[in-house]
């Protein structure tokens, strides 16, 4: 079968330039799956003019650079809602670059004047790479627009952090002193962006119905749940794309939307994966699908997470019941293991901001205490057992701890890396989470396919 390509693409799909030449007015580090369903969807969804082309770049593998590189940047979004099946093509990626080892490529796209946006997925450990990662490539980048005096720009970071354009000013200061450091404190903006879509790893069953939808092999593929959300702080430093024709929606403050998205969804995902995959459910949707699990992660929502965001004034319980309809979409095999993955440091913003909250309020949040047990028997299985795959940047930590003969709870509630003294000191948290292991330890274990 013939390879997506502009030549073989369907008619009507828009030819647009495309490689080292082509005119892009966005760049987006960390060009993974969700990027291309989200951002990349929004953008060409407005871009009637052909302003904001996208130059992704990658830092840690050149697959993508291989995948969309021979098909002129072309890939298409494979949307699969319960009983619904929808493919698009989308030509928002103009020039591909891998930030590795086409280094310089990538420092002249951001120093260039006509980008004026900077977008970022680079995953939670994205934020603290070092030398080489993508935040050291960001501050290259900037330093050589400062040279150039290209003009303003923004960096809107996409990531499942809170405040994470601010998180990201901060580390951008850490790292800068001097001229360019006032340069950038007066060119650069860092808006906090909320972003939503379930974007579930593409596996070669997906490329080949796309193929067969398509008449043509896409390497490029990324499948998504129908729904999609992105609320974005309106503050830019040189224009942006009218992203809100496309539904997002620009606010002068995203926290009470970052709080409620990472609390309700991301910690009641957290939850099913780890409970899920130790009862054996290979997908979300199975675990969601489960009666215990789904009144488990309900408790969540409604008992612990809700009463935290009550100050912010956002509706909770209507958003958590869609959120847990979401999961059961059957058409969507998002593993358990994929979503269970970096969760040393998942677990402070899905689970322990509302933990403290909670105790801080005198409660004990049980449902979201459960969820941390889930993930200390997770890592205890996997370090021990070898039944579940750690998949974590504080693996080999996370390993020394559960070797420790102190007992999982207190090995792995010494680290700092996760928890903090506040947490450790509180004995009825600890009493709590104790009871919780124990019962989660209680199941019997089954090896997810
Ligand atoms: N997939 C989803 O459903 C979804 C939804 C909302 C938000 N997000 C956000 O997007 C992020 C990426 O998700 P994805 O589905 O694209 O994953 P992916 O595995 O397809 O891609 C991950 C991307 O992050 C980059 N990356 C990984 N580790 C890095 C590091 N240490 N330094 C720099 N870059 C690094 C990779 O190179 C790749 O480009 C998530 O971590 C999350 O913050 C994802
Ligand atoms: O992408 P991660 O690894 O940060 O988290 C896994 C999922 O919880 C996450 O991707 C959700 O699917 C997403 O946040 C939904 O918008």
């Amino acid at each position: 079968m013939k390879r997506l390509s502009p030549e073989s693409a369907p008619a009507g799909t828009p030819r647009r330039p495309f490689g080292p030449q082509a005119p892009v007015g966005i760049v987006h580090l960390g060009l993974g799956a969700f990027h291309r369903a989200h951002q990349a969807v929004y953008t060409q969804m407005v871009d009637d003019a052909g302003e904001w082309g996208i130059c992704g770049a990658t830092q840690r593998s050149a697959t993508v650079v291989e995948q969309l590189r021979p098909q002129g940047g072309l890939y298409s979004v494979m949307e699969r809602g319960p009983s619904q099946t929808r493919l698009e093509i989308i030509g928002q990626i103009r020039d591909v670059v891998d930030g590795r080892t086409e280094t310089g490529r990538l420092i002249a796209r951001l120093a260039d004047p006509a980008v004026r946006v900077v977008t970022l997925t680079i995953t939670e450990k994205g934020y603290r790479s070092g030398p080489g990662g993508a935040l050291d490539r960001l501050i290259t980048g900037l330093g050589a627009r400062a040279e150039r005096d290209a003009g303003p720009l923004t960096v809107l970071p996409c990531d499942n952090l809170n405040g994470n354009g601010e998180v990201l000013r901060d580390l951008v200061r850490e790292n800068l002193s001097g001229d360019l450091a006032d340069w950038v404190e007066n060119n650069v903006r860092y808006p906090c962006s909320m972003v939503d879509r379930i974007v579930p790893a593409t596996t070669d069953a997906d490329r080949a119905e796309a193929g067969a939808r398509l008449g043509a092999q896409d390497a490029g593929l990324v499948v998504a749940e129908p729904f999609r959300q992105w609320v974005i702080q309106d503050d830019f430093a040189a224009g942006r794309p009218a992203w809100e024709k496309a539904g997002a929606e620009l606010v002068a403050d995203v926290a009470p939307y970052e709080r409620r998205k990472i609390r309700v969804l991301n910690g009641s995902h957290s939850l099913l994966a780890y409970l899920g995959a130790l009862r054996g459910y290979r997908t979300i949707a199975q675990a969601a699908s489960d009666d215990d699990l789904a009144q488990a992660a309900w408790r969540l929502i409604e008992q612990d997470v809700a009463p935290t965001l009550a100050s912010d004034g956002l509706e909770v319980l209507d958003y958590g019941r869609t959120v847990l309809e979401r999961f059961t979409n059957p058409a969507l095999p998002h593993l358990t293991t994929q979503v269970a993955m970096d969760g040393s440091l998942k677990l402070g913003p899905r689970l322990l901001g509302t933990i403290r909250d909670a105790r801080a309020a005198g409660r004990m949040p049980q449902g979201a205490v459960l969820g941390v047990a889930a993930w200390m028997v997770y890592v205890g299985k996997a370090c021990q057992e070898g039944v579940l795959p750690l998949d974590d940047p504080h693996a080999q930590a996370l390993r020394e701890a559960v070797a420790r003969p102190t007992g999982l709870v207190e090995s792995l509630l010494g680290l700092d890396l996760v928890f903090g003294p506040d947490l450790r000191d509180d004995q009825d948290f600890r009493t709590c989470l104790t009871e919780r292991v124990a019962e989660v330890s209680r199941q019997p274990v089954v090896k997810t396919a």
